[in-house]
């Protein structure tokens, strides 16, 4: 198993105050992907996104951490192909980080540790017909992850940054009329995919993970700005909205597979 440095043996998560394992869970997330473990499938075919910048509605601080919502209303934003044998529709996406560069991410390659990670969050709206239903079934999610680096500048990104001061205190909400997620991801098509779960609750195994093998470059100031976010509402003793991620769960009988040789 991988070692976290600051691994805490608490039973109970301490941000979310939920079990850290599931009883009975199979399919928990996150996980380390070992890259020599995962399995090429010919069959996978590439991933199709589109997303229609227009339907962003605001970007708001839940407690957890921040995100920025999608009008999920008809199929505008969408994803298919890939593992998914239905098309999926944006709902929103968020970030989980660490308090420092040396961990933040949730899922691991090897072991290693991101500084940040993306989630984008779908819904199975042909099966289902609405996310709250779709949360609880084993196909009605799919969750693009993307890993973040300290590298150069990420002009995209800082949109979101600048933003940021303005839902400081959880539940604060801001408009935020146009943004196109696709300035977040990769150009690289290569992704490895397994069934999981969500990672903060209701934690339900709903989701078809698709992590992104190669990470978005971000420069240190946009990494701090990430944790000048507060867990805590206005009015509140301050707690810096840092290290929120969680640990990482065992693979049971899941094998990873890639898009990738
Ligand atoms: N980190 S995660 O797996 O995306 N968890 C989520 N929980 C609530 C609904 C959206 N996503
Ligand atoms: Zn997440």
């Amino acid at each position: 198993a991988c070692s976290r440095k600051n691994t805490r043996n608490a039973a109970l998560h301490p941000l979310w105050q939920s079990p850290l394992t599931i009883p009975g869970g199979t399919r928990q997330s996150p996980i380390n992907i070992q890259w020599r473990d995962s399995v090429y499938d010919p069959f996978l075919k590439p991933l199709k996104i589109s997303y229609d910048p227009t339907t962003c509605l605001h970007i708001w601080n839940n407690g957890y951490s921040f995100l920025v919502e999608f009008d999920d209303s008809a199929d505008r934003s969408i994803i298919i192909g890939g593992p998914l044998e239905n098309q999926y529709r944006l709902k929103q996406f968020h970030f989980h980080w660490g308090a420092v560069n040396d961990w933040g991410s949730e899922h691991t390659v090897d072991c290693k540790f991101y500084p940040a990670e993306l989630h984008l969050v779908h819904w199975n709206a042909v099966e289902y017909p609405s996310f709250e239903e779709a949360v609880m079934e084993g196909n009605g999610l799919a969750v693009i992850g993307v890993f973040l680096k300290l590298g150069a500048r990420h002009e995209g990104l800082q949109t979101l940054v600048d933003a940021l001061p303005a839902v400081r205190h959880k539940d604060t909400v801001i408009e935020f009329d146009v943004f196109d997620p696709s300035c977040l991801l990769p150009s690289c098509p290569d992704y490895w995919t397994y069934a999981g779960s969500l990672t903060t609750p209701p934690l339900t195994e709903s989701v078809t993970w698709i992590i992104k093998k190669k990470p978005i470059e971000v420069d240190e100031d946009q990494l701090e700005a990430f944790r000048t976010l507060l867990f805590t509402s206005h009015g509140e003793e301050e707690r810096r909205m840092v290290d929120n991620f969680r640990p990482l769960q065992p693979l049971m009988d899941r094998t990873v597979r890639s898009s990738f040789r």
